[in-house]
């Protein structure tokens, strides 16, 4: 797998394609371009829109997907099926047999956002998250990698001090496929009062701190060789047996700074003073909670894309927010987090490294030219929707010539 290097956004300037080169055909987005030979490679992706905002932010992504893939000289083909909520009211399941499926054939899947208030009162099985979990389990991606970057363009977005925000770029690394999230025994009962009580557990075995803290090693070591194991080792039993097996990892990684930090301080640190993180590698439960803390210093939980991987087989590729139902269905939805995970795609699932740079080229150049959606809008730049959004950063990814990306 390639759970190893960071997301570089490198400043591109605005350059003309050589057009003499490729034949063109105008949409309505822009511009795709053909290689006079026939693509010689293509992919499949698994497209799942899911609910609130998700359908919105994937048709952005999606129409991202085809314009790099065209101008790069590789096929995608989508595979769209129903997820979370969506699946509910389709199929009566959150995850349908045929959507793992289609995710398991495919070389990657993209995930739009799942969830609402319609399924809130469902019975736990019949929860679109439930759906969301039985896919990363039947993936079998236990790294979820979720790089929180203010870029030079948003600071004034982050409702964090300009000098504090600054310069932020760090990497959780969260474990996604153990701990409280699917440890047994879990449910609901009565104790010896009568009481009811709900109980879950926080179990990690050996040989799954060890993966997951081997990814966060590599991933540190590619990036500025710091690594932070944020756990809960003064009260809890199994960051006891985290933080041990950390730490005898360390001398593999001789070239990376290892420290420790309980998690309560960790969400302090975070806000007081972010600068001082590289890589953060934690359980399930703690990075769902510090990678929402750390997209708020990027300006919006709109803006943070993540990639989850296994030891083999197809990633999972998702926006880390979820289906903002209070936005859904009024072009407000900013849809950059899922472009920058189509980025993640295109990196970590299908090695197109290239075709990844231009989609976060064109991020930039869009918010270099001005536009922001509601979320990180700020007096003086232009306010746009989701679709609007969509087409410039479309419009920005046709303008780019290939040696400037
Ligand atoms: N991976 C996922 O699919 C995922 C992740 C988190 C939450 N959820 C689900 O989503 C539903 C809503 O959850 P929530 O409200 O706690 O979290 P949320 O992330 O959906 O929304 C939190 C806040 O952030 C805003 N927001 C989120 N994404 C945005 C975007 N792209 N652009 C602009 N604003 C955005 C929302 O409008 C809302 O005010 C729940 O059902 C939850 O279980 C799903
Ligand atoms: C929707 C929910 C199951 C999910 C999680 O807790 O992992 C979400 O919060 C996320 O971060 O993707």
């Amino acid at each position: 797998m390639a759970a190893s290097s960071s997301l570089q956004f490198t400043a591109t300037p605005f350059n003309q394609f050589h057009s003499k080169q490729v034949p063109k055909h105008a949409t309505k987005w822009g511009t795709i371009r053909c290689s006079a030979a026939s693509p010689s490679k293509s992919y499949n992706i698994t497209l799942l829109p899911g609910d609130g905002i998700g359908p919105e932010v994937i048709s952005v992504a999606k129409n991202a997907l085809q314009l790099v893939a065209s101008i790069e000289g590789f096929e995608v083909a989508f595979e769209e099926m129903p997820m979370g909520g969506a699946a509910l009211d389709a199929v009566g399941v959150p995850l349908p047999a045929e959507t793992l499926n289609s995710a398991k054939r495919s070389d990657a899947t993209l995930l739009g956002a799942i969830g609402g208030y319609k399924w809130d009162k469902n019975e736990k099985h019949l929860k679109p998250e439930t759906g969301l979990l039985q896919l990363r389990e039947g993936l079998q991606v236990f790294a979820n990698l979720r790089p929180a970057t203010v870029l030079p363009q948003l600071v004034d977005a982050s409702t964090l001090k300009k000098e504090v925000a600054e310069g932020v770029d760090l990497m959780v690394v969260r474990e996604l496929t153990g701990g409280i999230y699917f440890g047994k025994p879990r449910g609901f009962s009565t104790n010896e009062n009568g009481q009811e009580i709900g109980f879950n557990t926080e179990v990690y075995a050996a040989y799954e701190i060890d993966r997951i803290a081997r990814i966060a090693f590599e991933t540190a070591r590619k990036r500025r060789g710091k690594l932070c194991s944020v756990d809960k080792a003064n009260v809890l039993e199994a960051s006891m047996l985290w933080r041990k097996i950390v730490t005898a990892l360390a001398s593999e990684y001789p070239d990376v700074e290892l420290s420790h930090m309980y998690v309560d301080n960790a969400a302090m640190q975070l806000v007081r003073n972010p600068k001082q993180f590289d890589t953060i590698v934690t359980n399930n439960i703690f990075g769902d909670i510090l990678s929402d803390e750390a997209s708020m210093i990027t300006g919006s939980i709109g803006m943070l894309p993540s990639a989850s991987l296994g030891a083999a087989g197809p990633g999972l590729f998702e926006p880390i927010h979820g289906s903002a139902p209070d936005i859904a269905g009024q072009d407000k939805a900013n849809p950059l987090a899922t472009m920058l995970s189509a980025a993640m795609l295109l990196k970590y699932g299908l090695g197109e490294e290239k075709a990844a740079q231009r989609i976060e080229a064109a991020v930039l150049d869009a918010l270099n030219r001005g536009f922001r959606t509601g979320d990180i809008h700020s007096a003086g730049h232009k306010l746009v929707g989701c679709k609007e959004m969509g087409e410039e950063v479309l419009k920005s990814i046709d303008s780019k010539t290939p040696a400037a990306v």
